[in-house]
């Protein structure tokens, strides 16, 4: 493949990494970067080193309201909601949150809106944003087609009602020539894409059962974001809850639970993906984990097990397991990067609209 230049949407604990497995990866080139606050560019390619190393403990994280991304001002008053957004530069120190500490990068207005105006530039964007306002990826998506974008989008969100605003737009999305994958981080989208191989022996799927575990202990400051939202699929909150809680509830809340957070039946788009891939319904696909921000040690194994029946009759359990030494963050990343670099093939060849992970594996 020739050489792939791209775009990060929030570098926050996702975002960053991104761009620092990116590094490790042949062929691609970071050429913007942005967050609430500011954007860097740099068609020559980004110092991502640099830009690292002045993040580094100055993460602009708490819960992203979408209020910049210029699609309705009447959402302006979101800006303030909860105090939260007041101490979203979680680990900031010094003047400058977030990027704009980084000598690449200025404050911006706008900064989505500067990386859609050299899109021309950028074969591919991964939007590490929030998504705490279901329809803020899919309006960002509609920026993209509305600033003449053609190319690659890939996210990394969680929720499966999301999919569906983004499949409404898939025509959109073809008369535009972006080729957009969706929940193509590690669950949905890593795990998601190792169901639908598992799923390969069967010719009819009963259940795929996901379990992770993740240990984040090291990196909880810096995935705050993500810890979040985790909160809103516990029983007691739900993501407007979760969305305005204070940074000493989130450690209240932490507290309570001793560091360990227990996951069931979480609404993952796994469900919805494996289902619009023709692997089995959605109902059939469950989702749950545990998260241990008190611990790098994961809490529990990551597991995806793939239940069915095959040709000659025979029922049997598929599983594929992630090894205990891989972090989330390996496991988010290194899967969102080849999503995209896949996506960057289909889109060359000419293929737009939406696709879900598991539909870049093998099918039935
Ligand atoms: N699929 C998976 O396996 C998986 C795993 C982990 C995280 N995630 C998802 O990744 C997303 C990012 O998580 P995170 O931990 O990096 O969050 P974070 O809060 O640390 O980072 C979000 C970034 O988005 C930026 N942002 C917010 N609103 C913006 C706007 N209007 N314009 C420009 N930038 C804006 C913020 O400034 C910040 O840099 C979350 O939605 C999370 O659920 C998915």
């Amino acid at each position: 493949m020739n050489d792939t230049t791209f775009a990060v949407l929030g570098t926050g604990g996702i975002g960053r990494r991104t761009l620092e497995v990116s590094q490790h990866k042949d062929g691609l080139t970071p050429v913007a970067a942005c967050d609430r606050h500011g954007v860097a560019m740099d068609f020559d390619g980004l110092d991502v080193d640099e830009l690292l190393e002045a993040t580094e403990g100055n993460i602009d994280s708490g819960p992203g309201t979408g209020e910049s991304d210029g699609a309705d001002a009447s959402r302006d008053d979101l800006e303030t909601d909860g105090g939260a957004v007041a101490s979203s530069g979680v680990k900031q120190h010094g003047e400058n949150a977030g990027v704009v500490a980084s000598a690449q990068a200025r404050p911006s207005e706008d900064p989505i809106q500067e990386i859609i105006d050299r899109g021309d530039a950028i074969d591919a964007v991964l939007l590490a944003l929030p998504n705490y306002e279901h329809d803020f990826i899919p309006r960002v998506a509609d920026r993209f087609v509305a600033g003449g974008y053609a190319g690659v989008l890939v996210d990394v969100l969680k929720r499966s009602r999301v999919i569906g605003m983004l499949d409404e737009r898939t025509g959109a999305f073809e008369d535009a020539g972006i080729t957009f994958v969706c929940g193509a981080g590690a669950t949905p989208g890593f795990l998601t894409g190792a169901a639908a191989l598992a799923a390969q022996s069967f010719v009819e799927v009963e259940s795929v059962d996901i379990w992770w575990g993740v240990g984040l202990k090291s990196g909880y400051e810096d995935n705050r974001g993500t810890v979040r939202e985790d909160i809103a699929h516990l029983p007691e909150y739900d993501i407007d809850t979760a969305r305005t809680l204070s940074e000493d509830e989130i450690e209240a809340v932490i507290d309570e639970h001793d560091g360990v957070l227990e996951f069931d039946d979480m609404e993952h788009a796994d469900d919805v993906l494996l289902e619009r891939a023709g692997i089995c319904d959605a109902e059939d696909v469950t989702v749950g984990g545990i998260l241990d921000v008190e611990r790098d040690e994961k809490p529990t194994t990551t597991t995806v097990s793939v239940t069915g029946t095959t040709f000659d009759g025979e029922t049997g359990t598929n599983t594929f397991e992630l090894d205990d030494a891989t972090s989330m963050a390996a496991n988010v990343n290194g899967p969102a990067i080849g999503y995209l670099k896949t996506a960057v093939c289909r889109n060359r060849a000419g293929e737009y609209g939406v696709f879900g992970p598991a539909e870049l594996m093998p099918g039935f």
